[in-house]
């Protein structure tokens, strides 16, 4: 009888759970060691604070590629009740005091022991540029409400101030081509179109504008390694509210006592205030003499029309640069694709006219049709829409066709290029996002070294190499098994 050697399969399954053991080991190491830790986020928060209202906005990106890498996205909004901040200047501590539910909401979402390092913005628009040049001081007691209220929370408060047209347009393109990834792969960027209650604003990258004509509008960025030239403008007063009182103006320019707005749905008649329509400094200085105290405002219900009405807010002639969009304004050729946004998205989103696939001749037939229904109807189908958005709507979708086709040049052909969005990625559009990543240096001027290799291929090379590893090892045992083998064996 054979007797097999008693040290055969104790020593290889010795030597196979130790090889195991280790290869295990090997690797938990290395995937321990290379995983992304539990994710711990870090917090902004930004005040939208605009003409028509102020809303709060939490971004939040991975705390551990604070090194400019990791993605930030908007995790909550919270639109604050009432109106803007500029229209508190009689009751600054009313503006101050009107934050706070949003506020008291971002605490409730911002982790407790981040709080402290939470950087905490507000940025004011047109309706404040408005106020600051109607009454300063009331502009500034706004601020000063509004800050000690801010600074009650637990964040990291970093100011209160008033964007320039210029910065809201240039960080809402910033905003867009970011949460499109278009500035980290140097991708072909998107132009954006911004309109809001006071201002709009138009901002895009042109091959033919280098900066040298009309250097106000220029704007230059390096990021991710590339260089950005953009143009941009900001109109003052054509933010679609105040160009509605600049239309208004236009049809009360003599004082009278009724109106038939084509702008306004048929049957539509409300009593409305001189004083209270000429409170803007968009219009104060066209205020007829002597006018009565109300004007009827009545509805008629004509798209052309409109359009004749609207027209004569923008002056189409005066123009001493090689070209312009409108106000004598230097526009260089439209280029790229379009992303419009805030009362854009919501005006022609409640029209149904979002796809710009359809031919523009189209949208205007819609228009007209819409513009013609009578008051009644409109209501009786829309019970659940503001009164003030609805009745507007016929002469904001008019305003916005104009604003596009004959101020900014669109034609037939490059409507099609504008995409009417309110939010990419989960983040709304606007220029919040661009402001914050700007003031916390999250987007760096050069594209940052990428690792070697992904965290999948290190663990999958780790893993290799230790089988590889093993075999060698059982391989360099072969001898010991064959002086085993070798061994008398008692057959
Ligand atoms: N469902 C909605 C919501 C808002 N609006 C209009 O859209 C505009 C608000 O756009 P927004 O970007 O919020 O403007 P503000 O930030 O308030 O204005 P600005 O940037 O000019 O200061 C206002 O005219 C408001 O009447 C609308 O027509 N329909």
């Amino acid at each position: 009888m054979k007797e097999k050697n008693p040290w055969h399969m104790p020593v290889t399954i010795i030597i196979s759970v130790i090889g195991v053991i280790a290869i295990v080991a090997l690797v938990t190491v290395a995937v321990l060691q290379n995983k992304p830790l539990h994710q711990k986020y870090k917090y902004g928060i930004v005040l939208d604070a605009g003409s028509s209202h102020t809303a709060l906005y939490i971004y939040q990106w991975p705390a551990e590629k604070d090194n400019n890498t990791g993605r930030v996205e908007q995790t909550h909004s919270c639109k604050v009740k009432g109106k803007g901040i500029s229209s508190y200047a009689a009751d600054p501590w009313g503006a101050g005091e009107s934050l706070t539910v949003c506020m008291q909401e971002a605490k409730q979402q911002v982790p407790v022991k981040r709080h402290h390092e939470t950087p905490l913005y507000l940025g004011a628009t047109a309706g404040m540029r408005l106020l600051n040049m109607e009454n300063s001081s009331a502009s500034d007691k706004v601020f000063e409400a509004v800050e000690q209220a801010l600074q009650r929370f637990p964040f990291s408060y970093q100011g209160a101030r008033i964007l320039s047209g210029q910065e809201e347009g240039a960080f809402g393109w910033v905003t867009v081509n970011y949460l499109d990834d278009r500035l980290e792969q140097g991708l072909e960027t998107t132009g954006a179109l911004d309109l809001g209650g006071a201002s709009t604003q138009i901002s895009f990258v042109s091959d033919k504008y280098d900066g040298s004509e009309s250097p106000s509008n220029s704007v230059t960025f390096r990021l991710y390694g590339n260089d950005y030239n953009l143009y941009t403008h900001s109109f003052l007063c054509y933010g679609k509210d105040q160009a509605l009182r600049m239309a208004l103006a236009y049809q009360t320019q003599l004082g009278p006592r009724t109106i038939s707005d084509p702008c306004f749905h048929q049957g539509y008649n409300v009593s409305k205030e001189y004083s209270e329509l000429y409170n803007s400094p968009c219009v104060s200085d066209r205020k007829p003499n002597g006018p009565p105290v109300t004007f009827n405002h009545q509805g008629m219900g004509n798209f052309q029309q409109c359009q004749e009405v609207v027209k004569r807010i923008f002056n189409l002639t005066s123009c001493k640069y090689s070209q312009c969009s409108f106000n004598g304004v230097f526009q260089p050729l439209l280029q790229g694709p379009f992303g419009a946004f805030s009362a854009y998205y919501f005006v022609m989103n409640f029209l149904n006219l979002t796809d710009t696939s359809t031919p523009l001749e189209t949208v205007k037939d819609k228009l007209t049709q819409y513009c013609a229904t009578s008051w009644a109807q409109i209501r009786l189908e829309h019970p659940n829409v503001k009164t003030k958005y609805l009745a507007e709507y016929c002469f904001s979708g008019t305003y916005i066709l104009t604003l596009l086709t004959e101020g900014y040049n669109f034609t037939s052909e490059s409507y099609s290029n504008i995409n009417f969005i309110k939010k990419i990625k989960g983040s709304d559009a606007g220029w919040t996002l661009g402001y914050m990543l700007n003031l916390t240096n999250m987007i760096p001027a050069e594209a940052p070294d990428s690792p070697l290799l992904p965290h999948t291929g290190y663990v999958s090379i780790v893993t290799v190499m230790a089988l590889l590893l093993f075999l060698l090892f059982i391989l360099s045992l072969r001898p010991l098994w064959l002086r085993c083998s070798k061994r008398p064996q008692i057959v």
